[in-house]
């Protein structure tokens, strides 16, 4: 079924057509595949669209540095991938220096490594602080490691439409405290913790920070370095359009690199790999942050985005994230909160992601009809219909047709 587009207001289908006439990203938009069998997807940042070009480039990757290469090719660069790739999402997207940031492993995996990691250059502390509205791999990665260590886990329980503030992390954390675990950007309510000032806090008691970036990279300017940031990890498929399962992220500063074992010792985290040596010795830097064989094959969507990102520029990225958020809520406020409903993420521009979260009771159903519509974005429990906003792929316009589908669907449902 085709939105009856005479039923939008026009002032907001002029704006929606001025905001992408005047978007100096729109032609970047060209380079992904956009088929027509979708009429709005605004779900990228659960899985991000692929780049038309990615489609050539495994082709070539499995022609020449598989088919051709073979085993060789180990030796002439899949060895360094990781790391050389890592440097490149450091540098484009990060704000870190080379060296600090290895691609690897599923987020849970790279966040379980981490912060074990963490709890053990941490002797004599004896808690690790998290929060209750964590996405779920991260709540149950620190009950793990917490039972592993046998410490104890001291729970912020922060406002869900919002997120964990300073004061509540200036209340938690202590001498006690060996690590503290957020997500930058709250996966529901899309929150922006003050990344600078939390690690600050915490490292005023003495405690590491490891940040979860899953939300944050490749859409948000980020200075992990200039922050001081101790550990971070993120997922590559959401903002970096790496492709189903495609590999996490880890970053540890150098100035920590040494202090840190990681408990995975497997032999691609080895200081000598081939020599087959007796027992573990991990390998100096980020390297032993590896474990097993990383998925290299998987990284090849992801270097197309990084490249895509370093010429469009993360600034511009962001600023159109912003506007895309602002024209959402504005959407949202004038077509469905009169029909119920909530925007359930900040008003703040500077404290909000780039999704937002409209909550109405009838949500599931809707976000079910408007999957069978071509319209894509995601449901989150209880009742939250998120708007993902990808500001490489994502269209003004695409934002106006989602949500007048909103609106046609609550204004039929039953209730
Ligand atoms: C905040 C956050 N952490 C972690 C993950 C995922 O971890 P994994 O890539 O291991 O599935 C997600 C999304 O899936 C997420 O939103
Ligand atoms: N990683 C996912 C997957 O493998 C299947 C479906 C969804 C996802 C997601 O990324 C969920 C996402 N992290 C979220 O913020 O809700």
């Amino acid at each position: 079924m085709s939105i009856n587009v005479r039923e939008i207001p026009a002032h907001l289908v002029d704006e929606a057509h001025a905001l992408d006439r005047s978007d100096p990203l729109a032609a970047h938009r060209d380079a992904f595949h956009l088929p027509d069998t979708v009429t709005a997807y605004l779900d990228g940042n659960s899985l991000g669209r692929p780049l038309k070009r990615t489609r050539d480039r495994i082709g070539d990757f499995v022609g020449e540095e598989w088919g051709e290469r073979l085993i060789r090719s180990w030796d002439e660069r899949w060895m360094e991938r990781p790391l050389v790739l890592g440097d490149q999402l450091g540098r484009v997207a990060l704000g870190a220096g080379a060296g600090q940031t290895v691609v690897a492993d599923s987020t849970t995996v790279m966040l379980y490594k981490l912060l074990r990691a963490a709890v053990d250059a941490s002797p004599g502390r004896t808690e690790i602080v998290a929060d209750t509205e964590n996405f779920p791999t991260d709540r149950f990665i620190v009950d793990a490691v917490a039972r592993e260590r046998g410490l104890t886990v001291q729970w912020i329980s922060p406002d869900p439409s919002g997120g964990v503030t300073l004061e509540e992390v200036r209340r938690t954390v202590s001498e006690q405290t060996a690590v503290l675990l957020l997500s930058h950007v709250a996966y529901k309510s899309a929150y922006i913790a003050d990344l600078p000032a939390i690690t600050a806090q915490a490292h005023r008691v003495g405690a590491l920070v490891l940040w979860d970036l899953c939300h944050s990279a490749g859409v948000l300017e980020l200075a992990l370095d200039a922050d001081d940031v101790d550990l971070a990890v993120g997922c590559s498929y959401k903002y970096l359009n790496g492709g189903p399962g495609a590999p996490a992220f880890g970053y540890v500063a150098a100035r920590l690199q040494d202090r840190l074992t990681q408990p995975i010792a497997g032999w691609m985290g080895h200081a000598d790999p081939f020599a087959m040596g007796g027992s573990y010795r991990p390998a100096q830097g980020m390297r032993r942050f590896i474990s097993g064989t990383p998925p290299i094959l998987a990284m090849v969507p992801l270097q197309d985005m990084l490249d895509l990102i370093e010429v469009a520029g993360l600034p511009a990225i962001r600023a159109k994230s912003v506007l895309l958020a602002d024209f959402t809520v504005a959407v949202a406020q004038e077509l469905l909160a009169p029909l119920g409903v909530v925007v359930a993420s900040p008003a703040d521009r500077e404290r909000r992601g780039s999704h937002v979260m409209l909550e109405h009771a009838d949500m599931r159903d809707v976000v079910a009809g408007l999957w069978q519509r071509g319209v894509i974005p995601d449901f989150r429990p209880p009742r939250g219909l998120r708007v993902g906003l990808s500001p490489l792929s994502t269209s003004f316009t695409e934002v106006l047709t989602a949500l007048a589908h909103v609106r046609e669907l609550l204004a039929h449902s039953p209730a």
